[in-house]
């Protein structure tokens, strides 16, 4: 298919109309697309080379037809996360519409490079840069690269290059799906001291000062998050997130009733993942110099 088939332990296939990267080494099995650079899958590997369950959620009901985002995995949001802010943006002309996370979840990023690390990682790289699709929308000029490192841990870099003479702005999430059934009694820890918002009850705040017990419907904003994220299911470690120049932490599960609305999930099927989305939310929006880069990092594991 292309050179890269000849990186050891990786190959391709086709679902619907969507190109797979698939990875095998002696850390994990794992799946991906150069659509919107999307992570599918991460199934980290025991010390004896058994391979144990995904780390992330993919919906049955996803679409592959190369034009919606894939419903689950990791879908970048960039360069805003939920919707278009005229406040941090130029207004947005009449006629047009801004789509919700952005302008890269949808689009077809291209495959930079994938090679063998010297731990026997595997990394893959995929870039987009600004075009005439998404200048029509948001006129500014960038370049944006994302690094998977499939190894111990799943590592993801987003890199933000401004191509501009001023200042870019901008909010973002790397919007993981985890396969964490949120029937089960989960916490999340490591969110003490920032501010949470409640977007189900008005935007209720508070200070978050324990564990969280995450119960479905849930959509919270985390502001100003200072630390590594760890849950626990029944009181077992279950999943660690590790992340740098990440201010923000949104918590989402969409819960029985508006699971509804959501074509690519089907109905009973909301307990079967909790979205942790890290990234610069809000006002922990990131301002980047001209000609600078901004790196927005995570990375994910098995206690
Ligand atoms: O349907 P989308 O655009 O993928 O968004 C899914 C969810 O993404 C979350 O990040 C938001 O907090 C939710 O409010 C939203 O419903």
């Amino acid at each position: 298919m292309n050179s890269w088939n000849n990186v050891q332990g990786i190959s391709f296939s086709m679902r619907g109309d969507v190109s797979l990267i698939e990875v095998d080494n002696v850390y994990a099995q794992a799946k991906m697309t150069a659509h919107g650079a999307t992570v599918l899958s991460f199934c980290p590997k025991d010390p004896a080379g058994q391979v144990g369950e995904d780390l992330l959620w993919v919906s049955e009901n996803a679409s592959y037809d190369g034009k919606a985002a894939i419903r689950g995995g990791i879908p970048v949001c960039w360069p805003w996360f939920s919707g278009y802010q005229e406040e941090f943006n130029a207004p947005l002309e009449d006629d047009v519409e801004a789509p919700a996370h952005g302008l890269v979840r949808k689009k077809a990023w291209h495959i930079d490079r994938i090679e063998t690390l010297e731990n026997g990682a595997t990394l893959v790289e995929f870039v987009t840069q600004s075009d005439e699709q998404t200048r029509a929308i948001w006129p500014y000029e960038f370049t944006l690269s994302l690094q998977v490192v499939i190894g111990e841990t799943l590592s993801l870099t987003l890199t933000t290059t401004n191509r501009n003479p001023l200042p870019l702005i901008i909010t973002e999430a790397l919007h993981t799906y985890f396969n964490l059934s949120v029937t089960k009694d989960i916490t999340l820890n490591g969110l003490q001291g920032s501010q949470e918002v409640d977007t189900l009850k008005a935007n209720k705040t508070r200070i978050v000062d324990g564990g969280l017990s995450v119960s479905s419907p849930i959509d919270n904003v985390y502001l100003t998050v200072q630390s590594s994220l760890l849950t626990s299911v029944d009181d077992q470690p279950s999943l660690q997130i590790d992340s740098s120049n990440a201010a923000s932490c949104v918590v989402w599960n969409p819960g029985s009733e508006t699971v509804k609305g959501f074509k690519d999930i089907a109905d009973d099927h909301w307990p079967q993942f909790l979205c942790i989305e890290n990234g610069n939310v809000w006002s922990d929006r990131v301002i980047i110099e001209p000609e600078t880069k901004h790196r927005l990092q995570i990375a994910i594991s098995k206690p």
